[in-house]
């Protein structure tokens, strides 16, 4: 039986306009999320990575084409409809963990598991990404892998269908990294979730479902791996 999408971009296309300049960030976009499936977007600095994340996860609109979440269009959504799928539907990860410094990391996990009618709870997180002594601790007194891995508990409190990821270990050393990649793969396959995961890094891809390369504002290829390695088997 033939797999239905969870997300489809349909000929996406997204130009920036400033005063008498224009950038043309994706030039005709089209894929597919599905189900239970990490997908690594791979592709140089500019290619429009980061675009192609924000118009999924409905943070940025597209200049042209279709956004279907479940099958319904969400491209022409009112601003309220798109912030009801934001709350809903995705988590967002970014390179430099965003956390809110005057609240502790249990607090920064409950403010967005508020926005959620079936959040997971805090303190069941703080446990999987094994920071449980850490829940009282400001975000400056944790280590960058720590941080990183209190915005992931924070993203996935809302129990989001699909994880949306910008360069979440870009900031971070080999060995933290892994320990990211690995909490994002567990999400992905413990809740069977998608998770997007934006990279410049190609070896990230060989643990992905799947590899979209994204080159000048287009996919150049999508590739499947068949057999995905474990986190702990990459090197870089
Ligand atoms: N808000 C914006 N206003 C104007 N131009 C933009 C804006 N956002 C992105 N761009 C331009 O669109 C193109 C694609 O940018 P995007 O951030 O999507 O690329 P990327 O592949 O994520 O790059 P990086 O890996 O450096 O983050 C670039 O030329 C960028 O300068």
């Amino acid at each position: 039986m033939e797999k239905e999408p969870i997300i489809q971009l349909k000929n996406i296309t997204k130009e920036y306009k400033m005063g008498e300049v224009s950038v043309k960030a994706l030039r005709g976009v089209d894929f597919s999320l599905y189900d239970n499936e990490l997908v690594v977007i791979l592709g140089t600095s500019g290619s429009g990575k980061s675009t192609m994340l924000n118009i999924i996860g409905g943070i940025d609109k597209p200049t042209r084409g279709d956004i279907l979440y479940n099958g319904k269009n969400i491209s022409y959504a009112t601003e309220a409809e798109l912030t009801k799928f934001r709350r809903e539907a995705v988590g967002f990860v970014f390179q430099f963990y965003n956390l809110i410094p005057n609240l502790t990391a249990r607090e920064n996990i409950l403010l967005a598991s508020e926005l959620s009618s079936s959040p997971i709870s805090a303190d069941e997180l703080l446990k999987q990404i094994g920071l449980e002594e850490r829940g009282d601790h400001f975000p400056s007194q944790l280590s960058g892998g720590e941080q990183q891995r209190i915005a992931i508990a924070r993203a996935v409190s809302k129990n989001p269908p699909i994880l949306l990821c910008d360069e979440p270990t870009g900031a971070l050393d080999f060995k933290t990294g892994i320990q990211v990649l690995r909490i994002l793969k567990d999400y992905q396959k413990t809740r069977k979730k998608i998770v997007v995961i934006i990279t410049h890094n190609s070896s990230i891809g060989e643990m992905a479902d799947r590899v979209i390369h994204v080159r000048d504002g287009l996919i150049d290829s999508i590739t499947e791996n068949k057999n995905p390695v474990l986190p702990e088997e990459l090197r870089w």
